[in-house]
């Protein structure tokens, strides 16, 4: 008998899905298109906390030419892949497992290589990772071109004028130290079976619990399954699931601050799969994490015209992220982040 296929959050078609069509990764999009994409993105993030994108103009093809460059750049020798080690100051470069941890109960099992600066020669030689800057460059520009097209459509939701929020990520990826966004490719390797796992006191996870620290997160994953968030008001974990060539985006920790939990920031982990079988298989995921440029202060939001359908939760800042001061630090809470996961 075949095991009974397991419920998820996008099965159950819980998480709104937005259609992207006639958009693509244009850099001058339609603006009706715009406003109603603004108002899906602003309902869904208000009421769950994510929402589906579909029809993004980014081919599944580009997706899995970097799943496979990172799976080679994992097979490096060890001395070769410490040449591109993450830099503190940039967070440009290769997380080893273990490096970042946001469960320090749990060892967490993820090889990640950070990019945020678009500069080839900080990114694996071709003769160690043939094409690792040919998919990666252009990947990175595709879901920085979709960040501009989301940023447009959630000013003209916030009742902003379209440009306003673009102008504060306007260093998204430029490499000139002003702007934190990066594009992250992650590798999940195979987890030990359990009766070949370490002692019984160390238990394994992918990724622990969080919320992500920026505006918002894309975020492509492979079918293989383990993410798991915490819908807005919910305590309750559940499992994602797959759309096969979707982006989900999910509302980070500043946009959360600045709009004081009309949008809250989507708490979120990578579980390890139940069963041998989807143990014994890899992960793969690219994140793009879209953050305002250092130092801008983000505008103060013009008052709703409707309230919305229901409260926002209360709003705690963390401390440093206070109705005074959250717009002034943000390159602060981001490094405050950093020193509490980075080994
Ligand atoms: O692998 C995933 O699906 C999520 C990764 C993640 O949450 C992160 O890197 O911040
Ligand atoms: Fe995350």
């Amino acid at each position: 008998m075949s095991a009974p296929r397991q419920e998820t959050l996008l099965s159950r078609c819980e998480i709104p899905i937005i259609d992207l069509a006639h958009i693509g990764t244009d850099v001058c999009p339609m603006k009706s298109v715009v406003r109603r994409i603004g108002q899906q993105l602003f309902a869904a993030l208000n009421d769950k906390g994510l929402a589906v994108l579909v029809n993004h103009g980014i081919a599944e093809g580009k997706l899995k030419a970097v799943y496979a460059d990172l799976d080679n750049f994992c097979a490096l020798p060890e001395g070769c892949q410490a040449q591109y080690l993450r830099n503190p100051s940039n967070n440009h470069g290769y997380v080893r497992p273990g490096m970042e941890q946001f469960d320090n109960t749990k060892k967490e099992l993820r090889h990640s290589f950070n990019i945020t600066t678009l500069s080839a020669a900080t990114m694996p030689a071709e003769e160690e990772v043939p094409q690792f800057v040919n998919h990666a460059i252009p990947l990175a520009r595709d879901l920085t071109n979709l960040s501009r097209v989301l940023l447009q459509a959630l000013a003209y939701a916030l009742g902003l004028p379209p440009a306003t929020l673009l102008a504060c990520h306007a260093g998204m990826l430029q490499g000139d130290g002003r702007n934190p966004s990066a594009m992250r490719l992650l590798y999940y390797p195979p987890v030990p079976p359990e009766d070949e796992g370490p002692p019984r006191d160390v238990a394994y996870t992918r990724c622990g619990a969080h919320s992500d620290y920026g505006t918002f997160t894309l975020l492509a994953q492979d079918s293989e399954g383990g993410l798991e968030v915490k819908l807005n008001g919910s305590d309750k974990w559940e499992t994602v699931g797959h759309l096969p060539g979707a982006i989900l985006v999910q509302t980070g920790d500043l946009l959360a601050a600045w709009t004081t939990n009309l949008l809250p920031a989507l708490m979120h982990r990578v579980v390890v799969p139940a069963g041998t079988y989807a143990r014994a298989r890899g992960r793969h995921c690219v994140a793009y994490f879209c953050h305002p440029d250092d130092g801008v202060t983000l505008p103060a939001l013009p008052p709703r015209a409707a309230p919305v359908a229901a409260p926002p939760p209360p709003y705690v800042p963390h401390v440093h992220l206070t109705l005074h001061h959250r717009l002034l630090n943000a390159a602060h809470h981001l490094q405050k982040r950093f020193r509490e996961t980075y080994a």
